[in-house]
Formats: structure tokens, C-alpha cells, sequence
């Protein structure tokens, strides 16, 4: 029997065990905080679920313009004690379904911090150290296979230290018995939007320190300049082309002093800047697996590191950071080191959403990488012209799909809406499985419907296409 052992429990981790488990191998998990981690822990879990929260407080105040009448209506308030109450209950009780799971496919769970301990490099078998709270050993385990699946932790700016208080991470916020009077977000990559569009949907004033000349820099500029537009329409700030020196406190709560010499003040702050791969302590160098000069764990397209029987999945190896990608890397990795037949990650298919408001989500091609004098075509269909949005009030999105002209096939895609985080999958059936343009125009969508554009869009193209 194949022994396995996976160092992290977060959804690389934990996907991987069900795998492995499912294919009959002796699989331990060691995990340092609890099973799901970081992701349903602190990340993405319970941003999710604060963001639907706030989300819903806006709808309400925003529903006055569908004819719903009460006094309440425009001055409805979020408990916040109450929402991260609820959200750390979810969190908890999360973690242990997947506890629970993986311990009646048979995973052994161990609570502990693992590192390889490996004596001698070259060896067809590995050693795993699980060490205590205090970081005492407790257990050296001997295997055929390890997965590294410890992701990543907040990047720290030096003169911007976490105190918890008043310049916090983002795992810091769930701890706030109070809606901040003010909110400076530091960074406006996906943390930063999305921290910022839901705390300004939570009634919080809040600026954004955007060091770029347009949030998200990594998105598609029209879905970027639409969240930007809707973010500063609620009243939301942006210090463009800011980039945090320092955050300092003050009396009454916080400076956040940018290299050009501007300072913004607020309440408190809040640093997305990044992350860094947890690799400290992991013994990597000594055991000869290979990183990356931003410290990532480097892998090939079925998870293999630079050692043989020494796989990685997720965040620490840097591609995608993602819990879709990590769960997927992970699955890989345990289907190959089990003989299956695998197929290397497709990241040309991989859908990402940013939940602001509205949503972003984004499929394969996108604008930015088209290269000069290519084959592409894309439309760009508004949301306002749908008439379910119409009937919703839903004013700002759009639909946008790329499709090769000489062949109709559709390769990319962008969905700007609330909820685009639901009505991108069609367009992410049609990428990975190579549909045209035809198949989406032929499709029925209900009427009336938002997905009634993505199929409308594969019409606007099809009448396009060479005769
Ligand atoms: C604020 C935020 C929101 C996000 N929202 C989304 C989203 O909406 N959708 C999405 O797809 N992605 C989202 N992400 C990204 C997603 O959370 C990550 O891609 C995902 O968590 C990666 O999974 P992982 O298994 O690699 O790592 P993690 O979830 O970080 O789990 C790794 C685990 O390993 C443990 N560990 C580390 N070192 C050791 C050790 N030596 N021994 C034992 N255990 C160890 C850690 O404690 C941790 O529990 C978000 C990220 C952030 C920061
Ligand atoms: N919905 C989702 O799927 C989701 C949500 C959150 C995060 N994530 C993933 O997690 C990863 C980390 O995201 P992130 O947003 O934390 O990091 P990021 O690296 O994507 O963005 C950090 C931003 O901070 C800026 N920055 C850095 N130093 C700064 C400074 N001193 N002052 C001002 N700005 C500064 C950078 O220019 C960058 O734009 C990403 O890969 C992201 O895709 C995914």
C-alpha cells in the first residue's frame, strides 16, 4: 500500500487525501490550524460570506427604486458582532465536515506542524517530522509520497506591522466587535476590491490605496473601470497611484503615509498586499526541492517538484491562487503518484471570479495577452440592455466573449454582474470543451434571463463568422 503524506489540510490537502484514499492508499494529514485551511479558516470562506452579508444589506437599501416602501429601508445597519459571529461558526463547523470526511474514507488527521526531514537525498522513500504546538517531535513518519500543501500567509510591509487593533489583515477583521468609522484598504489587487467593496456595501466609509492607475490591475480593464465606477458612485475613495510606505497609529486611529508624501487617514487599516508561500522551516533546501525566486514551490503541470516522490498543490507553488486550482493540483498530484491516468492542469480553462460588487468572473483568453494581428473577435454586450437586468434595476456589466474567427470556437470570456460568479459556467463549458460560437447562439436560455446574453453574444459573433 502506497503511504502518503500530506502537509497542509487546506483544499490542495484535503482534495488530495479524498483522492488518495479513494485509490486505496495509507494517507496521514497533517494540519497546523484545522482541516479546510486558510481558505475556509480565514480567506475565502469567511470574505464570502461577510461579502453576502454586506451584499444584502445593500440590496435592501437599495430596493426602494423596485417600489418597496418602509422607514427602515434606507437606514438598515449590519451587527457586525453578529455577522463574524456567524462567520466563524460557519468556518468552525466547516472544518469539521471536512474532518469528518476525510476520517470516514479512512485519513489518519494529525494536528501538528510537519517538516521533511529527509537524511540523505536520492531516497526512493521520504520522512516526514510532525512536530507539536511547542515544536516538540512527536512523530517521524516514513512514506513513498509526500504532498507540500501549506499555502500562503499575508505579505507583512515593514513599517505596516499587523497590531490587530487598528491595522489589521485581512485574517485580523472577523475579530471587530465594530464597524470601522473609517477604512483605508492598502493594495487593490482581488483582497483589496473585494475588502472594499464590502465593507463600503456594509455602510462603512472607505478609501482605497490603489498603487496602479486602475484597481485590479490583473482583470480585464472594462470589468476593472465598471467596479471602479460603481465603487466611487457608492461614495468609496480611491488614492490612486498611491503606494503605502508606512501605516502608523494615531490617538484616534490611523496615518497610512504614501512614498509621494501623501498621508490618508481613517479609523483603521487594512493590509492586502500580497501574499507570501509558507516554505519556512520546511527543511525544502536541505531535501533538494526546488523554489522559485519569490520563494514558491516550483512544480511542473502534474505537481511534480524537483524531487522524485515530492509533490506540491496550492498556493505555495504559485499558480493561481486559487481554492478551484489548488483542490485540482492536489487531485493530480495523487492521481499520478497512484499510476492513474492523468492529464497535465489546462490553466487556459480556469474560471476566476472577484466578488465585488458587481462580480467580475473571467474565463480563458482575456484582452490584455491577445497577441498583435490575431484571430480573435470579441462582443461586448451591456447588461442594461437585458430585460431581466432592466426588471432588476441591474445597470452596471456586461458579457463579453472572445471566439476565433476562422473557426467560431470560443476561448475566453467575461461576465461582469452580480452573481457572474454562477452565469460564467456556460461560457467555461464552451472553453474547455472547445464550443463555437454556434452552439452558444443555438443554445435556449430562459427568457428573461442575464444568461440571455451570453447566448445573444454567441449570435452578435456568429453572424460575424466567415460564410
Ligand atoms: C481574502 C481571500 C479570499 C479568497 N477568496 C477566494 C475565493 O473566493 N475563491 C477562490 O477560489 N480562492 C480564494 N482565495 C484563494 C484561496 O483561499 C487559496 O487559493 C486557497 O486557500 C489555497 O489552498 P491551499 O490548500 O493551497 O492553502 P491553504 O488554504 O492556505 O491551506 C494550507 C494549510 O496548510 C497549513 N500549514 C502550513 N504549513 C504547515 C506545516 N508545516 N505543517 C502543517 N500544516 C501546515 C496552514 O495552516 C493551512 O491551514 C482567497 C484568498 C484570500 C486571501
Ligand atoms: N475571489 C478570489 O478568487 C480571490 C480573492 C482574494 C484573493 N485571491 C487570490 O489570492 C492571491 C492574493 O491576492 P491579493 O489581492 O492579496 O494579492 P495581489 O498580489 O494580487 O495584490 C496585491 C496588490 O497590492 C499592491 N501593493 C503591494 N504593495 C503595496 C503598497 N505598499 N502600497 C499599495 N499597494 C501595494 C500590489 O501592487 C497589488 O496590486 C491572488 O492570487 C488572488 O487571486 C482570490
Amino acid at each position: 500500500m502506497t503511504r502518503i503524506v500530506i502537509i497542509g489540510g487546506g483544499p490542495a490537502g484535503y482534495e488530495a487525501a479524498l483522492v488518495a484514499a479513494q485509490l486505496g492508499a495509507d494517507v496521514t494529514v497533517v494540519e497546523r490550524d484545522g482541516l479546510g485551511g486558510a481558505s475556509v479558516l480565514t480567506d475565502c470562506v469567511p470574505s464570502k460570506t461577510f461579502i453576502a452579508a454586506a451584499g444584502a444589506m445593500t440590496a435592501v437599501r437599495d430596493s426602494a427604486v423596485l417600489g418597496l416602501q418602509g422607514s427602515d429601508l434606507a437606514t438598515v445597519s449590519l451587527d457586525l458582532s453578529a455577522v463574524n459571529h456567524r462567520i466563524k461558526g460557519l468556518a468552525v463547523a466547516q472544518s469539521a465536515d471536512i474532518h469528518a470526511r476525510l476520517e470516514s474514507v479512512g485519513v489518519r488527521c494529525v494536528s501538528g506542524t510537519a517538516r521533511l526531514s529527509d537524511d540523505v537525498r536520492g531516497l526512493i522513500t521520504h520522512r516526514v517530522e510532525i512536530c507539536d504546538h511547542e515544536g516538540g517531535v512527536q512523530q517521524e513518519v516514513e512514506c513513498d509520497v509526500v504532498l507540500i500543501a501549506t499555502g500562503a500567509d499575508p505579505r507583512v510591509l515593514p513599517g505596516a506591522e499587523p497590531d490587530g487593533e487598528r491595522i489589521l489583515s485581512w485574517r485580523d477583521v472577523y475579530e471587530l466587535e465594530d464597524l470601522p468609522e473609517h477604512l483605508v484598504v492598502v493594495g487593490s489587487g482581488v483582497t483589496g476590491a473585494e475588502f472594499a467593496s464590502g465593507y463600503l456595501e456594509a455602510g462603512v466609509p472607505v478609501t482605497l490605496v490603489s498603487s496602479r492607475d486602475q484597481v485590479l490591475p490583473g482583470e480585464d480593464a472594462d470589468a476593472a473601470a465598471v467596479v471602479e465606477q460603481v465603487f466611487q458612485s457608492r461614495g468609496g475613495k480611491i488614492a490612486d497611484r498611491g503606494r503605502a510606505e508606512s501605516v502608523v497609529r494615531t490617538p484616534t486611529g490611523v496615518e497610512v503615509k504614501l512614498t509621494d508624501g501623501r498621508v490618508v487617514t481613517g479609523s483603521h487599516a487594512l493590509m492586502t498586499v500580497g501574499t507570501v508561500p509558507n516554505t519556512d522551516g520546511l527543511n525544502l533546501e536541505k531535501c533538494g526541492v526546488a523554489t522559485s525566486p519569490s520563494g514558491h514551490v516550483v512544480v511542473d503541470r502534474v505537481s511534480r517538484t524537483s524531487v522524485p516522490g515530492i509533490y506540491a498543490a496550492g498556493d505555495v507553488t504559485g499558480v493561481f491562487q486559487l481554492a478551484s486550482v489548488a483542490a485540482m493540483q492536489g487531485r493530480i498530484a495523487m492521481w499520478h503518484a497512484l499510476g492513474e491516468a492523468v492529464s497535465p492542469i489546462r490553466l487556459g480553462t480556469v474560471a476566476g471570479n472577484v466578488f465585488t460588487h458587481p462580480e467580475i468572473a473571467t474565463v480563458g483568453v482575456q484582452e490584455k495577452t491577445l497577441p498583435e494581428g490575431t484571430d480573435i473577435e470579441s462582443v461586448q454586450l451591456p447588461l442594461a440592455t437585458n430585460a431581466r437586468a432592466k426588471m432588476s434595476d441591474l445597470r452596471d456589466g456586461f458579457v463579453k466573449i472572445f471566439a476565433r474567427r476562422s473557426t467560431g470556437v470560443v476561448v475566453g470570456g467575461v461576465v461582469v454582474a452580480p452573481g457572474a460568479s454562477e452565469l460564467v459556467l456556460p461560457i467555461t463549458l464552451a472553453v474547455s470543451k472547445g464550443l463555437t460560437v454556434d452552439d452558444l447562439a443555438q443554445t435556449f436560455s430562459i427568457y428573461p434571463s442575464l444568461s440571455g446574453s451570453i447566448t445573444e453574444a454567441g449570435r452578435r459573433l456568429m453572424n460575424s463568422q466567415p460564410g
